[in-house]
This record gives C-alpha cells, structure tokens and sequence, in this order.
C-alpha cells in the first residue's frame, strides 16, 4: 500500500518534498514510507534525498495525556454541575493529576476555586491540549505559541527528524516489476519473462566461506614436536609398522620373556599372522644368549629362552620397538653417531578410562654416541621440554628393563601448580645395545612420552576421549585450519 501510494503519487506529481507530511496526510506510518523509499531507490525507481528537521515528539507524559485527556479536562469532568468540596474532588483524582488539573483549568478560568466548593464556571470544555498533542503525533505542523506551550509544561521535547525527499529515478514504473534472479521455463511459457526485472550481478559479494582441511589437535601438536626435533637436528625414523614381533618389542630391549607387561592382559597379541617370518639369526642367538646367562659384563636372567615367545606378533606397546630396530641397523655399520626421533601410534590392552585408552601416541628420541653420560641425558631433556614451554624439570630414579640408569621426567606445571610426570628416559643397558653388534664405548640416550598429555594440556582437554575417537566434536578439529606452515 505504501509502494503504490509512492509510485501512484509520482506519475501525477513532479516530486514528492517530505516524506514525512506525505505519511501523515495518508495515515501512514512513516517507518513503513521510509522502508518503501530505501528500496525503490535501491532500484532506481525513485532518487531519494536526505531532508532532515527539528521535529517534536511526545514525552511519556505527552503520549498519557494524547490518549487519555488532558488534566484540566480530566479534572472539569470530575466536578459535577452543583459543585464539589476540595476533600471529595482529591478523593476522585490522582494528586498529581488533581494538582495540575486545578493548576491549568483555573488558569483557563475554567472552574471556579471557592473555599467551601469548587465549581464549574462554563457549561463545556475542548480538550486542546489534547487535540494538539495527537496533531503532532501524526507529524502535523501547529502554530509556534501552542508549541511554546507545551514545551513548558514538558509534554513535548525536541528531536532529529529524518525523513526523504524523491522524484523519480531512471527505472521510474507505475508499478513496480517483480525482481527475479533466474530465468525459468516457466517464465517463457507464461510470457511472463517479460515483466520480469533481473537481479544486477554483485561481483564484490564475497562468496560462502569455503571449508578446508584441519589438523586434528593431536597432528598439530605432533607437527609442533617433529619441528622441535628436527631443529635440534634429530632424524625421523621410520614407524609405519604397527604390527611388530615380540622379539623387537621385548626380547631385544633385554625384556624378560616372564616380564608382565608381555601378558596378554597387557598387550594385544595377533591371532593372524600370529608369527614373525623372519628375524635376523646371528642376532637372535646372541639375544638369546644374553637372556639365558648373560656376557657384555651381565649375568644375564638365567632363564630359557624361547624362540616361540620371540616369534608371537604383537600391537607394538611402545615405539622404543621402533628405536630397536634402528639401533640394529645402525650397528650393521660402521658406527656413526646419530640423533633419532619417531612420534607414532602405540597400543596396550588397558582399561579404559579418563585418561586412558587402548591406543595413543607415543613420542621418543635418542641419541647415539661414544662417551655420553646420565648428564648428556639431563641436558638433551632440559633443552627438548624448554622448548615445549617446560622449563622447571625434575627427575626421578625409575626403573626399566632396557634402560640403566632409569628416570622419569617431571615437569612444575604453573596452571596446576604441581609436578606433573611428563615422560621417562634412560641409557640403554649394554646387554642391549652390545648383542646388536654396536662398540663397546657406544652409549644411547633416550626418552620417550605421550603426545596426548602434552596436548591435553595444551587444549585444556581433561577427557581423553574428547581428544581421540568417534565422540571427538568437529568444533576442537576445525580450530587449526591447515595453513601452508602447519601441515605435517
Ligand atoms: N618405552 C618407554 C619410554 C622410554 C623410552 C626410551 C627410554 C626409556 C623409556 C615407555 O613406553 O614408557
């Protein structure tokens, strides 16, 4: 209705001076013209200029005495013809209202203000006042002494009026034509196609925001470590196998075949192939020696050493597997020294629960050389955690097969403001590292950790399981889009 009155009112007038009168002469709401005006000049139907006035709205007091009277009229009505004391006249009205009322209507010489009774003095009041008030609520012009009025009596107040003024636009219709942004088959078969308007092309509208890949926090942590080693000019050693024998897993880390950790209850042992094919011969002997009675300066375990408990394949328990086998080709040649790393997945047949799961990650370095020491080690540890953002380390005698002396790593966390155990290293034992064929003055630094502690504590994740699995939410993924430097 408002579109037609515009468009109507433009093809019989040159102009239309304020949009503001045009509403009111046509009991329309100006909101509802100014919504109009901003789209049909959108379309160039119409060219709409700013005009802006000082106008006056109601004040809250206003708007009360616009519907319901004025007080004076309120309180000429409430006195009947044969008069009414004061006390009863207070009764039937609000004491501001009766206030006021008495103030304007006396004023008016509307009433007359006798000590015993208050009287009419005319037979018939006009409501002005509230006449004026619903005048200038429809956005009429009145008369400057009214206005002065009632700004006294603060029933009006002053405010910034917006509103348009328009001519016609190039595109100026009658009517407007209805807007599409496709070209159907129906449009041809009705004709209608040519009553149709076109959407113009925005060409500067940005498209949907395009969904790309994301790293898992896990890979970006993971990502985050490998750049750490590779700065401290570590090699990544291969990790592909999940699948391993025994033999690499325990029986080369001088695991004992009795040693629990190698029950079913604590890893996964494969049904098929339930055996390793092969293993290095020569090798095998001299593990097997080292078990049963010792050499290298051991005693050895005292025990028999069963092939077949070496052949059984497993879910590797932990990537010190990985560094067994790289520790044995390294020996097949002449010794160089090395640095080592692998951050790969690792599985144990454990309870799950909180904070533990049957598979996780396992992050570990090495490092290989003549002469090292338990201090090498502390020192190699002190620079890798640093540089993870732990720099208050401790160290704690531990104990494991492979390794003597043992230590498990502790580091101050600041948000938990304790020591929290963050990872465990050692010196490879020589009953190890001799059997594979490495010299005698050849000693390996190691450490291994999770990469899930770190990176629950860096996401502040308390639930493993809202890191890793099926119930991990996309929103925790899609915080690290991958950018060209996060890739792995
Ligand atoms: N393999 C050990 C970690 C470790 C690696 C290297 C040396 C000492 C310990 C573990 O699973 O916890």
């Amino acid at each position: 209705m408002a579109e037609e009155a515009v468009l109507g009112y433009l093809e019989k007038n040159e102009e239309i001076t304020d949009s503001g009168e045009f509403a009111a002469e046509r009991g329309i709401d100006h909101n509802e013209i100014v919504n109009v005006i901003k789209s049909l000049h959108g379309f160039r139907y119409v060219d709409a200029q700013d005009i802006k006035r000082e106008a006056w709205v109601l004040t809250d007091e206003g708007k009360t005495y616009a519907t319901v009277g004025s007080p004076e009229v309120q309180l000429f009505l409430a006195i009947p013809p044969e008069g009414i004391s004061k006390e009863d006249l207070q009764k039937k009205l609000d004491p501001s209202l009766f206030k006021i009322g008495c103030a304007q209507a006396a004023k008016n010489k509307w009433v007359d203000m006798g000590k015993q009774l208050i009287s009419r003095k005319v037979q018939h009041v006009d409501d002005k006042v509230k006449d004026l008030l619903i005048q200038i609520q429809q956005g009429r012009n009145i008369g400057s002494d009214e206005i002065k009025a009632l700004k006294a009596r603060k029933l009006i107040v002053p405010q910034t009026w917006k509103g348009y003024s328009l001519k016609k636009g190039p595109n100026y219709a009658p009517k407007r034509k209805k807007v599409v942004t496709d070209l159907t088959r129906d449009n041809f078969q009705s004709g209608e196609w040519k009553e149709l308007e076109f959407k113009e092309y925005n060409y500067s509208a940005k498209g949907q925001p395009l969904e790309g890949g994301n790293l898992h926090p896990l890979l970006k942590v993971r990502s985050q470590l490998k750049q750490i080693f590779l700065c401290m000019g570590f090699e990544e050693m291969p990790t592909n196998n999940f699948v391993e024998s025994s033999f690499w897993n325990f029986d080369a880390l001088f695991q004992p075949q009795q040693h629990p950790a190698r029950d079913s209850h604590d890893t996964f042992f494969l049904e098929t192939p339930s055996t390793t094919k092969e293993l290095p011969e020569d090798y095998v002997l001299r593990v097997k020696q080292v078990h049963e009675s010792g050499g290298y300066g051991s005693r050895g375990y005292t025990y028999d050493w069963k092939r077949e408990e070496a052949n059984k394949n497993l879910l590797r328990t932990h990537t010190t597997a990985v560094s067994s086998r790289m520790l044995y080709q390294l020996a097949q040649k002449p010794f160089a020294p090395k640095k080592y790393f692998s951050i790969d997945r690792v599985f144990r047949n454990e309870a799950v629960d909180r904070t533990h799961l049957a598979e996780f990650h396992q992050i570990e370095g090495l490092v290989c050389d003549r002469g090292l020491t338990l201090s090498d080690l502390i020192g190699v540890l002190h620079d890798f955690f640093s540089r993870l953002g732990m720099t208050k380390l401790k160290f704690k005698p531990a104990y494991n097969p492979y390794t003597e002396p043992s230590m498990e790593i502790f580091s101050y966390h600041e948000g938990f403001k304790k020591w929290v155990e963050v990872g465990n290293s050692g010196m490879f034992r020589p009953e190890m590292l001799q059997p594979m064929g490495l010299p005698e003055d050849v000693q390996v630094i190691a450490w291994g950790l999770s990469l899930e502690r770190p990176t629950m504590i860096l996401y502040g994740i308390d639930n493993i399981r809202d890191l890793f699995g099926h119930k991990v939410d996309l929103g925790l993924i899609k915080k690290n889009p991958i950018c060209r430097l996060g890739i792995d």
